[in-house]
């Protein structure tokens, strides 16, 4: 079951009140915001379709307390032109940018942009698939140094609606569920107030996530 905590309350609250903006807040500071309906449910259903058809998915290899385990999820690392990230401790270089990655990127900031909302010039995505409800991400913050102080993160979700969890450093929990065509918007400090895990659950389906990030240092 999910764990109602009060930020489970405040996602329907709206930013700012009273106007028509999509957004609902979930957290005020550090900003946590969700637009459930970035993506029409016809527009979602036929981005799924493509990326799990057109991505060049893998599941690599990592070592986990020197033991080697093949990540629990497949993906992607797509960006400008010769980027580079270290992810769980490997390197890993961009490979180039899908023309409809690309324009679900250039929609992203336009919205963020329009709305007054903290946004960055992504230059990069992390794509992960869950092919159903055992594949997983672990606890983690995305504040690797590439990505430079007080990160933004936008997670576009497509497929099964499943909950990201987030947890403080007091170990106080919480569910932002993810529906299909989302957007949820990490804000600056989300990275240092919580880490965040995609647990696995009963729950069938592929799923798809985007998380759109900026690259400010190369690691290469
Ligand atoms: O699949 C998700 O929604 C979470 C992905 C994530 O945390 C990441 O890419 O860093
Ligand atoms: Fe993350």
């Amino acid at each position: 079951m999910s764990q109602q905590g009060p930020a489970d309350k405040a996602r329907r609250a709206t930013i700012p009140a009273e106007s028509a903006t999509p957004w609902q807040v979930i957290h005020p500071a550090p900003l946590l915001a969700l637009q459930p309906d970035f993506l029409t449910a016809a527009e979602a259903d036929s981005v799924l379709h493509r990326l799990d058809q057109e991505i060049d998915w893998h599941s690599p290899t990592i070592q986990i307390y020197g033991r080697q385990h093949k990540i629990p999820r497949a993906q992607c690392w797509m960006g400008d032109d010769g980027l580079a990230y270290r992810y769980s401790g490997h390197s890993m270089y961009a490979t180039p940018w899908h023309p409809g990655v690309e324009a679900l990127r250039d929609r992203v900031i336009h919205a963020l942009d329009h709305a007054n909302l903290p946004f960055s010039r992504f230059n990069s995505v992390l794509l992960n698939r869950y092919r159903g409800g055992e594949e997983r991400m672990g606890w983690h913050s995305d504040d690797e140094v590439e990505l430079g102080h007080a990160p933004i993160v936008a997670a576009l979700s497509l497929g099964s609606e499943r909950p990201l969890r987030f947890r403080d450093r007091q170990r106080q929990a919480f569910n932002v569920w993810l529906p299909h065509g989302s957007l949820l918007l990490m804000g600056p400090g989300a990275q240092s107030c919580w880490q965040h895990a995609l647990a696995p659950r009963k729950i069938a389906g592929t799923r798809i996530s985007l998380t759109f990030r900026r690259i400010v240092s190369d690691a290469a």
